[in-house]
């Protein structure tokens, strides 16, 4: 009898054994298949050197400079190239011509984003991370963009400019003989202006210019090791102290954003408030008239606020960067904001105050952002997409089902093939052209011996002009937020010029750009960017 109980135990056993083994097989067959259907659909286009069985491409290039890899690349491998990272196998577009065919396609629902884990024990998606096909991405998109309304924007522009007359009264009380780290302060600026225009508080990092602990840069280091995991997978299996000490301020990070919601949620923005981020995410329902849920809210806080600040901030400190360095295009905007009453001079010891209706008249200065955005767009990583549905590009390419897309924007916008004149040169009076953002399409669609089973994007006639500028995205996951980078980032600069003589402090003499940047989960400084600013009156 008891041989007969450990015989049927033995048996279920090595049934239960066979049934989790056929499992993992099948996984496993169906992954293998996938792969190998993918390699057959695009084995034909061309791929950089530098692969390794086990690591794909992802050995041939440094995460830091992976903008880099992708513009050399473009050039001299072609501008729809594969490449794999460990097991992804990605289609790299850098043609403005097919990348606008593939945003079509997205707005179609053929690619969707892709399953990006944040590396991190896994939570609630965001608006970022959603699929657009996913009701909840349509119902925080749609309930979110009235933030972002010119009405609103105008409304909320006096709290940028007192954020930055805070700042650069503290910066005034260092001294001019310091040397200020002009890339920290930005992204002080940019980090106060989100908590007070989208969630009504003031988290004052713009106030105590030196104190190093900050929480944007808590939220920096976590969206960086974030960024790090996605490149490589194994990365949350370390044991190292490093990884150790990024998993304890992931979990000071997500203290951080809780306390914010569970505060946000007890005390509802004020009648002044409304109309803020937080506002908008508290009021949305959804179909059955349920509001977002705690976990939901903690990731669409997370969200907006390290997309609004990382971002502009950078972009602040780019801009100041160029125009330092650029002594006549800087010369140019002194003379843009005196001709309209804003410049600080012994003539003029007490110039107006800044509003947002200045924004737009100061036509230099639009210039002038725009070509620092053109050369070191923070958001340089590609933007990463996965084909859901059979593409078919004009150029006669079918992307397959399954495979990843990346959309490489740093490299559309520095690569002389599509027209840009001195394409690395810092050249704002580019800007004065309008149709500067357009490359001509050159190529008619060629669709001959297409399979039928691949829907054609929307695809471009020759003659018509594709996007070749675009910082903010494009398409229906375009930049949310863009309308208060727009206004903050010109409000900074003015402000700063206005009231300083900005030089580069001695340490930063004779170092280029390459230089001083990282590619982190944005392109920003490496070490900091030092100027001395010596107040004009
Ligand atoms: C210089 C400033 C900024 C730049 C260059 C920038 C750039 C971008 C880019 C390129 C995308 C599209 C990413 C993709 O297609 O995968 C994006 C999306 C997004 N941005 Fe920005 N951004 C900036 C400022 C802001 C601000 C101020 C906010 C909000 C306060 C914001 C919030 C977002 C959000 C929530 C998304 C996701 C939108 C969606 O997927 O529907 N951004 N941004």
């Amino acid at each position: 009898m008891t041989m007969m109980y450990g015989d049927s135990a033995s048996l279920s056993l090595c049934r239960g054994l066979l049934l989790v083994a056929l499992a993992v097989l099948t996984t496993r067959l169906s992954g293998i298949y996938r792969y190998i259907r993918i390699w057959l659909a695009i084995r034909r286009l061309p791929r950089p050197p530098g692969a390794t069985l086990t690591q794909g491409h992802a050995a041939a290039y440094i995460p830091s400079a992976k903008h880099k890899f992708e513009e050399a690349n473009s050039k001299s491998v072609g501008t729809l190239y594969r490449y794999r990272n460990y097991s992804d196998q990605i289609v790299v577009v850098s043609d403005p011509t097919l990348e606008n065919e593939v945003f079509a396609a997205e707005r179609d629902g053929a690619i969707e984003k892709p399953d990006q884990s944040s590396g991190f024990k896994e939570r609630e998606m965001n608006m970022f991370s959603e699929k657009s096909g996913d009701p909840r991405w349509k119902l925080v998109r749609k309930g979110t963009a009235p933030a972002f309304a010119p009405q609103n924007m105008r409304n909320y522009h006096h709290r940028i400019v007192n954020t930055v007359d805070r700042l650069i009264s503290a910066i005034k009380q260092k001294g001019s003989e310091v040397a200020v780290n002009i890339a920290d302060i930005a992204q002080r600026e940019s980090f106060d202006v989100i908590g007070k225009v989208g969630f009504g508080r003031d988290f004052a990092a713009s106030k105590d210019i030196d104190n190093p602990v900050n929480t944007f840069q808590q939220l920096t280091d976590d969206l960086e090791e974030s960024t790090l995991r996605q490149i490589n997978p194994w990365r949350k299996y370390s044991l190292s102290k490093g990884k150790r000490a990024m998993d304890k301020n992931h979990e000071d990070v997500q203290r951080i954003y809780t306390e914010l919601v569970d505060d946000c949620t007890k005390r509802p923005p004020s009648d002044e408030d409304a109309n803020s981020i937080a506002g908008h995410l508290l009021r949305l329902r959804d179909r059955d008239g349920k509001p977002l849920s705690r976990a939901r809210l903690i990731e669409e806080f997370a969200v907006f606020f390290i997309a609004g600040s990382e971002t502009t901030g950078h972009t602040v400190a780019w801009t100041l960067w160029f125009l330092a360095t650029n002594p006549a295009a800087l010369a140019k905007l002194e003379d843009e904001l005196n001709s309209n009453g804003l410049l600080k001079t012994v003539q003029n010891p007490g110039p107006r105050p800044f509003t947002h209706a200045d924004i737009g008249k100061l036509h230099w200065l639009d210039c002038c952002i725009k070509e620092a955005m053109r050369l070191q767009p923070v958001v340089a990583n590609s933007l990463r997409r996965l084909v859901v549905r059979p593409v078919r590009l004009s150029n006669g390419f079918v992307l397959p089902a399954g495979v990843h897309v990346e959309l490489a924007q740093y490299s559309v916008m520095r690569n002389p093939a599509w027209g840009w004149e001195a394409p690395n040169t810092f050249k704002p009076e580019r800007w004065e052209n309008p149709e500067e953002e357009y490359y001509l399409a050159k190529h008619a669609p060629d669709l001959a011996g297409q399979g039928s089973a691949s829907s054609a994007a929307p695809a471009l006639q020759a003659g018509s002009k594709a996007r070749r500028m675009h910082p903010f995205g494009q398409g229906i996951r375009n930049c949310v937020g863009q309308q208060l980078a727009k206004i903050n980032i010109p409000t900074v600069i003015a402000m700063f010029v206005r009231e300083f003589h900005l030089t580069l402090a001695p340490q930063m003499a004779g170092k280029g750009i390459e230089e001083l940047e990282v590619l982190r989960a944005t392109l920003q400084p490496k070490d900091g960017i030092y100027m001395l600013c010596k107040p004009r009156a």
